[in-house]
Protein backbone atom coordinates (compact mmCIF):
# COMPACT_ATOMS: atom_id res chain seq x y z
CA UNK A 1 0.00 0.00 0.00
CA UNK A 2 1.06 3.53 -0.78
CA UNK A 3 1.60 6.21 1.81
CA UNK A 4 0.13 8.55 -1.07
CA UNK A 5 -1.91 7.39 -3.75
CA UNK A 6 -2.63 10.24 -6.66
CA UNK A 7 -4.33 9.25 -10.02
CA UNK A 8 -4.89 11.39 -12.30
CA UNK A 9 -6.18 14.69 -10.20
CA UNK A 10 -7.56 17.65 -12.00
CA UNK A 11 -8.59 20.82 -10.70
CA UNK A 12 -9.32 24.05 -12.43
CA UNK A 13 -9.73 27.42 -11.19
CA UNK A 14 -12.06 29.85 -13.32
CA UNK A 15 -9.52 31.19 -15.23
CA UNK A 16 -6.71 28.70 -14.41
CA UNK A 17 -6.08 24.53 -14.96
CA UNK A 18 -3.70 24.78 -11.49
CA UNK A 19 -3.78 20.60 -11.92
CA UNK A 20 -3.60 18.94 -15.00
CA UNK A 21 -3.98 15.09 -14.71
CA UNK A 22 -1.27 14.64 -12.19
CA UNK A 23 -0.24 11.21 -10.56
CA UNK A 24 2.01 9.97 -8.53
CA UNK A 25 2.72 7.01 -5.85
CA UNK A 26 4.51 8.24 -2.71
CA UNK A 27 5.82 4.46 -1.04
CA UNK A 28 6.17 4.35 2.90
CA UNK A 29 9.15 5.68 4.61
CA UNK A 30 10.10 7.79 1.63
CA UNK A 31 11.26 11.30 1.96
CA UNK A 32 9.77 13.06 -1.18
CA UNK A 33 10.22 16.41 -2.69
CA UNK A 34 7.70 18.10 -4.67
CA UNK A 35 9.30 21.09 -6.62
CA UNK A 36 8.14 23.30 -8.74
CA UNK A 37 7.99 27.06 -9.36
CA UNK A 38 5.67 29.49 -8.06
CA UNK A 39 1.96 28.73 -9.34
CA UNK A 40 3.25 25.13 -10.42
CA UNK A 41 0.75 23.38 -8.35
CA UNK A 42 2.32 22.25 -5.38
CA UNK A 43 -0.06 24.15 -2.75
CA UNK A 44 -3.20 22.65 -4.14
CA UNK A 45 -2.24 19.00 -4.83
CA UNK A 46 -1.53 19.51 -0.69
CA UNK A 47 -4.70 21.11 -0.12
CA UNK A 48 -6.06 18.07 -2.06
CA UNK A 49 -4.48 15.54 -0.70
CA UNK A 50 -5.58 17.09 3.24
CA UNK A 51 -8.97 17.16 2.26
CA UNK A 52 -8.81 21.30 2.34
CA UNK A 53 -9.88 21.50 -1.17
CA UNK A 54 -11.79 19.23 -3.69
CA UNK A 55 -10.33 17.94 -7.12
CA UNK A 56 -12.68 17.98 -10.15
CA UNK A 57 -11.82 14.71 -11.07
CA UNK A 58 -9.03 11.84 -9.52
CA UNK A 59 -8.58 10.34 -6.59
CA UNK A 60 -6.72 10.82 -3.57
CA UNK A 61 -5.78 8.33 -0.88
CA UNK A 62 -3.55 8.56 1.80
CA UNK A 63 -2.50 4.81 3.72
CA UNK A 64 -5.49 3.28 1.28
CA UNK A 65 -7.80 5.41 2.42
CA UNK A 66 -9.96 7.79 0.33
CA UNK A 67 -9.46 11.49 1.32
CA UNK A 68 -13.09 12.29 0.22
CA UNK A 69 -15.00 9.43 0.83
CA UNK A 70 -12.63 8.23 3.60
CA UNK A 71 -12.02 11.97 5.01
CA UNK A 72 -11.21 10.89 8.75
CA UNK A 73 -9.44 8.24 8.43
CA UNK A 74 -7.06 9.68 5.59
CA UNK A 75 -7.17 12.78 7.65
CA UNK A 76 -5.81 11.08 10.74
CA UNK A 77 -2.94 9.38 8.70
CA UNK A 78 -1.85 12.77 7.99
CA UNK A 79 0.15 16.03 9.41
CA UNK A 80 0.08 18.40 7.42
CA UNK A 81 2.59 22.07 7.92
CA UNK A 82 0.49 24.79 6.28
CA UNK A 83 3.05 27.38 3.90
CA UNK A 84 0.54 29.75 6.25
CA UNK A 85 0.85 31.08 9.74
CA UNK A 86 -2.59 30.18 10.88
CA UNK A 87 -3.43 30.62 14.92
CA UNK A 88 -6.02 31.45 17.57
CA UNK A 89 -3.90 34.32 19.04
CA UNK A 90 -5.58 33.45 22.55
CA UNK A 91 -3.78 30.40 23.36
CA UNK A 92 -0.73 29.08 24.61
CA UNK A 93 1.55 27.10 22.58
CA UNK A 94 0.72 24.10 25.21
CA UNK A 95 -2.54 25.21 25.01
CA UNK A 96 -2.93 24.77 20.86
CA UNK A 97 -0.95 21.79 20.94
CA UNK A 98 -3.31 20.22 22.86
CA UNK A 99 -6.76 21.35 21.35
CA UNK A 100 -5.25 19.68 18.15
CA UNK A 101 -4.97 16.24 19.64
CA UNK A 102 -8.76 16.75 21.20
CA UNK A 103 -9.33 17.67 17.87
CA UNK A 104 -8.44 13.89 16.40
CA UNK A 105 -10.66 12.79 19.56
CA UNK A 106 -7.19 11.30 21.02
CA UNK A 107 -6.04 11.55 24.87
CA UNK A 108 -4.32 14.05 25.98
CA UNK A 109 -0.54 13.09 25.88
CA UNK A 110 1.75 15.44 27.68
CA UNK A 111 4.96 13.24 27.50
CA UNK A 112 4.18 13.37 23.18
CA UNK A 113 3.70 17.06 23.77
CA UNK A 114 6.47 17.78 25.47
CA UNK A 115 9.41 15.40 23.85
CA UNK A 116 8.07 17.27 20.79
CA UNK A 117 8.61 20.69 22.19
CA UNK A 118 12.01 19.54 23.03
CA UNK A 119 12.71 18.31 20.01
CA UNK A 120 11.60 21.86 18.07
CA UNK A 121 13.51 24.00 21.11
CA UNK A 122 9.98 25.26 22.20
CA UNK A 123 10.43 23.94 26.13
CA UNK A 124 10.48 27.47 27.23
CA UNK A 125 7.24 29.00 25.09
CA UNK A 126 5.04 26.11 26.24
CA UNK A 127 3.61 28.67 28.29
CA UNK A 128 3.45 31.73 25.68
CA UNK A 129 0.40 32.89 24.09
CA UNK A 130 0.67 32.27 20.18
CA UNK A 131 0.40 35.79 19.61
CA UNK A 132 3.56 36.91 21.89
CA UNK A 133 5.58 34.46 19.42
CA UNK A 134 8.09 35.60 16.52
CA UNK A 135 7.13 33.84 13.18
CA UNK A 136 9.70 31.32 13.80
CA UNK A 137 8.53 30.20 16.54
CA UNK A 138 4.97 30.05 15.11
CA UNK A 139 6.27 28.26 12.30
CA UNK A 140 7.54 25.70 15.10
CA UNK A 141 4.22 25.66 16.54
CA UNK A 142 2.86 24.75 13.06
CA UNK A 143 5.03 21.49 12.92
CA UNK A 144 4.33 20.73 16.80
CA UNK A 145 0.95 20.74 15.35
CA UNK A 146 1.07 18.34 12.46
CA UNK A 147 3.26 15.79 14.47
CA UNK A 148 0.71 15.69 17.66
CA UNK A 149 -1.26 12.96 16.51
CA UNK A 150 1.93 10.94 15.47
CA UNK A 151 0.80 10.49 11.91
CA UNK A 152 2.90 8.13 9.91
CA UNK A 153 2.17 10.46 6.63
CA UNK A 154 3.90 14.71 7.33
CA UNK A 155 3.58 16.83 4.65
CA UNK A 156 5.43 20.03 4.83
CA UNK A 157 4.54 22.84 2.16
CA UNK A 158 7.86 25.11 2.39
CA UNK A 159 8.32 24.55 5.81
CA UNK A 160 11.69 26.51 6.34
CA UNK A 161 10.19 29.55 4.12
CA UNK A 162 12.15 32.51 5.59
CA UNK A 163 12.90 30.96 8.49
CA UNK A 164 17.09 31.08 10.33
CA UNK A 165 19.68 28.76 10.00
CA UNK A 166 18.88 27.16 13.24
CA UNK A 167 15.30 26.41 12.88
CA UNK A 168 16.40 24.83 9.52
CA UNK A 169 18.85 22.36 11.14
CA UNK A 170 16.58 21.63 13.89
CA UNK A 171 13.93 20.84 12.04
CA UNK A 172 15.78 18.42 9.33
CA UNK A 173 17.35 16.94 12.73
CA UNK A 174 14.12 15.98 14.19
CA UNK A 175 12.24 15.07 10.53
CA UNK A 176 14.70 13.58 9.76
CA UNK A 177 14.44 11.22 12.61
CA UNK A 178 10.67 10.84 12.39
CA UNK A 179 11.75 9.36 8.78
CA UNK A 180 14.54 6.93 10.04
CA UNK A 181 11.85 5.29 12.86
CA UNK A 182 9.44 4.62 9.31
CA UNK A 183 7.62 8.38 8.96
CA UNK A 184 6.40 9.45 5.02
CA UNK A 185 8.12 12.68 4.38
CA UNK A 186 6.54 14.76 1.64
CA UNK A 187 8.17 18.39 1.29
CA UNK A 188 8.12 21.06 -0.83
CA UNK A 189 10.41 23.87 -0.67
CA UNK A 190 12.41 26.49 -3.02
CA UNK A 191 15.31 25.86 -1.63
CA UNK A 192 16.90 23.10 -4.08
CA UNK A 193 19.64 22.09 -1.72
CA UNK A 194 17.59 21.13 0.94
CA UNK A 195 15.86 18.60 -1.40
CA UNK A 196 19.07 17.62 -3.25
CA UNK A 197 20.27 16.65 0.63
CA UNK A 198 17.39 15.66 2.01
CA UNK A 199 14.91 14.03 -0.68
CA UNK A 200 15.09 10.63 -2.23
CA UNK A 201 12.66 11.04 -4.40
CA UNK A 202 11.72 14.04 -6.26
CA UNK A 203 8.79 14.80 -8.69
CA UNK A 204 8.90 18.56 -10.72
CA UNK A 205 5.62 19.92 -11.33
CA UNK A 206 5.42 22.36 -13.71
CA UNK A 207 1.55 24.22 -14.90
CA UNK A 208 0.10 21.35 -13.13
CA UNK A 209 1.76 18.49 -14.52
CA UNK A 210 4.68 15.86 -13.41
CA UNK A 211 7.56 17.12 -15.73
CA UNK A 212 10.11 15.11 -14.23
CA UNK A 213 10.20 12.12 -11.53
CA UNK A 214 12.88 9.79 -10.65
CA UNK A 215 15.41 9.45 -7.20
CA UNK A 216 17.02 12.77 -6.89
CA UNK A 217 20.10 10.48 -7.60
CA UNK A 218 18.98 9.76 -11.04
CA UNK A 219 17.65 12.78 -11.74
CA UNK A 220 21.34 14.61 -10.64
CA UNK A 221 23.02 12.11 -13.24
CA UNK A 222 20.66 13.51 -16.25
CA UNK A 223 21.93 16.51 -15.78
CA UNK A 224 25.30 16.52 -18.12
CA UNK A 225 28.39 16.77 -16.30
CA UNK A 226 30.81 19.41 -14.16
CA UNK A 227 32.33 22.35 -14.61
CA UNK A 228 36.27 23.36 -14.72
CA UNK A 229 36.65 26.29 -13.47
CA UNK A 230 39.83 27.54 -13.83
CA UNK A 231 42.42 31.18 -13.66
CA UNK A 232 44.92 31.05 -16.04
CA UNK A 233 48.02 33.03 -16.51
CA UNK A 234 51.00 33.14 -19.22
CA UNK A 235 48.78 32.16 -22.69
CA UNK A 236 45.16 32.61 -23.14
CA UNK A 237 42.66 29.55 -23.22
CA UNK A 238 43.53 27.63 -26.27
CA UNK A 239 41.46 26.80 -29.58
CA UNK A 240 40.99 23.05 -29.03
CA UNK A 241 39.65 23.73 -25.83
CA UNK A 242 36.96 26.27 -26.68
CA UNK A 243 34.58 24.24 -27.44
CA UNK A 244 34.00 23.01 -24.21
CA UNK A 245 33.83 26.78 -22.64
CA UNK A 246 30.67 27.69 -21.03
CA UNK A 247 31.15 30.60 -19.42
CA UNK A 248 33.66 33.40 -18.12
CA UNK A 249 33.41 35.16 -14.65
CA UNK A 250 35.54 37.82 -14.10
CA UNK A 251 38.71 35.70 -14.07
CA UNK A 252 37.74 32.30 -14.00
CA UNK A 253 37.09 30.05 -17.29
CA UNK A 254 34.33 27.40 -17.03
CA UNK A 255 34.90 24.30 -19.01
CA UNK A 256 32.19 21.39 -19.12
CA UNK A 257 33.34 18.23 -18.86
CA UNK A 258 31.31 14.89 -18.44
CA UNK A 259 33.74 12.47 -16.85
CA UNK A 260 36.70 13.35 -14.36
CA UNK A 261 38.84 11.64 -16.63
CA UNK A 262 38.61 13.84 -19.02
CA UNK A 263 40.29 16.59 -16.69
CA UNK A 264 43.70 15.27 -16.84
CA UNK A 265 44.06 15.76 -20.92
CA UNK A 266 42.63 19.40 -20.58
CA UNK A 267 45.41 20.06 -18.52
CA UNK A 268 48.17 18.76 -20.48
CA UNK A 269 47.02 20.84 -22.99
CA UNK A 270 47.45 23.69 -20.93
CA UNK A 271 50.87 22.90 -20.18
CA UNK A 272 51.47 22.75 -24.22
CA UNK A 273 50.22 25.97 -24.71
CA UNK A 274 52.21 27.62 -22.22
CA UNK A 275 49.37 28.56 -19.36
CA UNK A 276 49.85 28.72 -15.77
CA UNK A 277 46.74 27.74 -14.21
CA UNK A 278 46.34 29.82 -10.59
CA UNK A 279 43.35 28.32 -9.75
CA UNK A 280 40.93 25.42 -10.19
CA UNK A 281 37.77 24.52 -8.83
CA UNK A 282 35.38 21.45 -10.15
CA UNK A 283 31.92 22.04 -9.35
CA UNK A 284 29.43 19.23 -9.36
CA UNK A 285 26.19 19.69 -11.17
CA UNK A 286 23.01 20.19 -8.76
CA UNK A 287 19.71 19.96 -8.81
CA UNK A 288 19.26 23.34 -9.12
CA UNK A 289 20.75 23.09 -12.70
CA UNK A 290 18.48 20.13 -13.18
CA UNK A 291 16.12 21.95 -12.06
CA UNK A 292 16.23 24.97 -14.60
CA UNK A 293 17.07 22.61 -17.49
CA UNK A 294 13.68 20.76 -16.84
CA UNK A 295 11.41 23.86 -16.20
CA UNK A 296 13.20 26.09 -19.30
CA UNK A 297 13.15 22.86 -21.47
CA UNK A 298 9.69 21.81 -23.62
CA UNK A 299 7.37 20.57 -20.96
CA UNK A 300 4.14 22.69 -21.30
N1 LIG B 1 -8.40 29.79 -4.73
C1 LIG B 1 -7.84 30.05 -5.89
N2 LIG B 1 -8.52 30.69 -6.87
C2 LIG B 1 -7.97 30.95 -8.08
N3 LIG B 1 -6.69 30.62 -8.41
C3 LIG B 1 -5.96 30.00 -7.48
C4 LIG B 1 -6.47 29.69 -6.17
N4 LIG B 1 -5.51 29.06 -5.46
C5 LIG B 1 -4.44 28.99 -6.27
N5 LIG B 1 -4.69 29.55 -7.47
C6 LIG B 1 -3.77 29.62 -8.63
O1 LIG B 1 -3.42 28.29 -8.97
C7 LIG B 1 -2.05 28.21 -9.37
C8 LIG B 1 -1.35 27.18 -8.51
O2 LIG B 1 -1.20 27.71 -7.19
P1 LIG B 1 -0.47 26.93 -6.02
O3 LIG B 1 -0.55 27.78 -4.80
O4 LIG B 1 -1.00 25.55 -5.97
O5 LIG B 1 1.03 26.87 -6.57
P2 LIG B 1 2.38 26.53 -5.83
O6 LIG B 1 3.10 25.61 -6.73
O7 LIG B 1 2.10 26.09 -4.45
O8 LIG B 1 3.10 27.93 -5.80
P3 LIG B 1 4.12 28.60 -4.71
O9 LIG B 1 5.43 27.97 -4.98
O10 LIG B 1 4.08 30.03 -5.11
O11 LIG B 1 3.57 28.33 -3.35
C9 LIG B 1 -1.50 29.62 -9.23
O12 LIG B 1 -1.49 30.23 -10.50
C10 LIG B 1 -2.48 30.31 -8.28
O13 LIG B 1 -2.54 31.68 -8.57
Amino acid sequence: MAAIQITDIKKKYPNLQALDGVSLSIEQGEFFGLLGPNGAGKTTLISIIAGLNRADSGHVSVMGHDVVTDYRAARRQLGVVPQELVFDPFFTVRETLRMQLGYYGLKKNDAWIDEIMENLDLTNKADTNMRALSGGMKRRVLVAQALVHKPPVIVLDEPTAGVDVELRQTLWKFIGRLNREGHTIVLTTHYLEEAQALCSRIAMLKAGKVVALDTTKALLEQVAGSQLKLRLSGAPLPDTLRPLQIASESSYISLRINHSNEIEPILATLRLAGCCIDDLQLEQADLEDVFLQIMDGGHK
